[in-house]
């Protein structure tokens, strides 16, 4: 079994949603379950053959993100995990101090694992990794829009670079062209530089030919880390020729609502698309009220008071980056992160629990973990997917969509949320 523990709740559904794709029967978790439990959603250990505990490590203290790492780690290998995945982003979001470094210290430290492969490259989302360098598109990392990221904004594009910002080990490169010879030059080259004492090697990979050559390199590692990309490459070595599973589809009747924090332009576009179509949209301005919780009363008050028959609507604090900066000069990045995720967090669970609403749309990875953790969802089963690498996720009692800020066309929130006439 492969055992993947995921920095943020949108990767985590992007990277089961891979494996699952790749033939592997897939359970998610939206936190690392307490020793010995099985959740509703599962039937037996036997029947999956990958796990994924998603956390919220991303942005988090590095010695928590560590702590919680290995207790996801602990609680996989108790469950027969003989593969571990750390899945981080596709555009490599971490600070400077981490978490990306300290947890893979952590994890190859306690799995005694003297070298740890990994790559962001995810070409599908037009994330390629080249020489080291990790491209946007057609851009470097740090001239795409992530630079201005509200809580990791990506100044330096050469990967090994940010990694050596954040652990003491040495990180090299896995280049194209030895990729490009297929599966044993990749693990040749990760033996000579295990003998240079590099800990860490980042794999070139362009197209999905790469990261299937990079799957079968290391399909028997104990430890590989990166985005989805390399997850479902790993997938597609293991299940052979499996088909992937069948996925359910969802069940469009029912409230439904949006709830955005992302502030990505690809967000950004899709909330202009909602507003366009005439979906109600209210804001959660943290300048004129920074109290998250009158912050949520004000949204709820606003939702009770729509009219029927008038779309699924929005709830969104994202702003584009001037607007954005703005805020974070007056309050702070950390605290004003805080409060719209506390304050989103609390309008989902009083939709949820008071208003009817059955199906809850969130934009954004550490959002997304705001909300899950606010409905106090452990887990769920994979539906289809909306949009390439955003499954629906049905949960009891609610069905999720929690998409990753970049992800998804303008299109996706609106259709995602569009329901039946008479549902309100
Ligand atoms: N108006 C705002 N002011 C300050 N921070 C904000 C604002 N809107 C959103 N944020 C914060 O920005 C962060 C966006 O991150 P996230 O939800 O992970 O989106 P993405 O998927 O684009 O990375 C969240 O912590 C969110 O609370
Ligand atoms: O790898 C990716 O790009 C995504 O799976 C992911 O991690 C998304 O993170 P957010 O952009 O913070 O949602």
């Amino acid at each position: 079994m492969i055992g993947v523990i995921a920095d943020d709740v949108t990767g985590a559904t992007d990277v089961a949603v891979a494996l699952r794709r790749g033939g592997l029967r897939t359970v998610l978790y939206f936190a690392t379950p307490p020793p010995g439990e099985i959740s509703p959603e599962e039937t037996g250990p036997s029947e999956y053959e990958a796990a994924v505990i998603a956390l919220k490590t991303r942005t988090i203290e590095p010695s928590a993100a560590v702590a919680q790492s290995l207790a996801a780690l602990d609680w996989l290998r108790r469950r027969g995990a003989g593969q571990i995945y750390l899945k981080f982003c596709s555009t490599f979001d971490s600070t400077s101090a981490g978490n990306i470094g300290p947890v893979l210290d952590a994890l190859a430290d306690a799995l005694d694992v003297p070298m740890v492969a990994m790559t962001p490259s995810s070409p599908e989302h037009g994330r390629t990794q080249y020489q080291g360098y990790l491209f946007v598109g057609n851009v470097l990392l740090s001239e795409s829009h992530m630079r201005d990221h509200p809580l990791t904004p990506m100044t330096d594009s050469y990967l090994p670079r940010v990694l050596a910002g954040q652990s003491a080990h040495r990180a090299g490169v896995v280049p194209l062209r030895e990729v490009r010879d297929g599966p044993a030059a990749v693990q040749r080259r990760l033996a000579e530089l295990r003998t240079e004492s590099f800990r860490y090697a980042l794999v070139d990979a362009v197209d999905q030919g790469d990261l299937a050559t990079a799957g079968q390199a290391l399909a028997t590692e104990p430890l590989v880390a990166g985005a989805a990309g390399l997850a479902g490459g790993l997938a597609a070595a293991t299940a052979g020729s499996e088909t992937a599973p069948e996925a359910d589809t969802v069940d469009m009747s029912g409230t439904a609502v949006v709830l955005a924090g992302s502030c990505s332009a690809r967000t950004l576009a899709q909330l202009k698309a909602m507003i366009d179509a005439g979906r109600p949209a209210y804001r959660l301005d943290a300048l004129a009220d920074p109290d998250p919780e009158s912050l949520a009363a004000g949204a709820l008050d606003w939702f009770s008071g729509l009219p029927g028959g008038v779309g699924a609507p929005l709830i969104y604090s994202s702003l584009e980056p001037s607007r954005l900066r703005l805020v974070q000069q007056a309050l702070g990045r950390e605290r004003s992160a805080t409060i719209m995720e506390t304050a989103i967090g609390l309008v989902a669970r009083t939709l949820v629990s008071r208003h009817g609403v059955t199906r809850v749309i969130a934009a954004g990875g550490e959002t997304s973990g705001a909300v899950v953790k606010a409905l106090g969802v452990t887990g769920g089963l994979i539906g289809a997917e909306a949009a390439r690498g955003v499954p629906w996720i049905f949960a009891p009692g609610v069905t999720l969509l929690l998409k990753s800020g970049n992800f998804g066309e303008a299109d996706l929130l609106l259709n995602a949320s569009a329901q039946q006439p008479d549902s309100r």
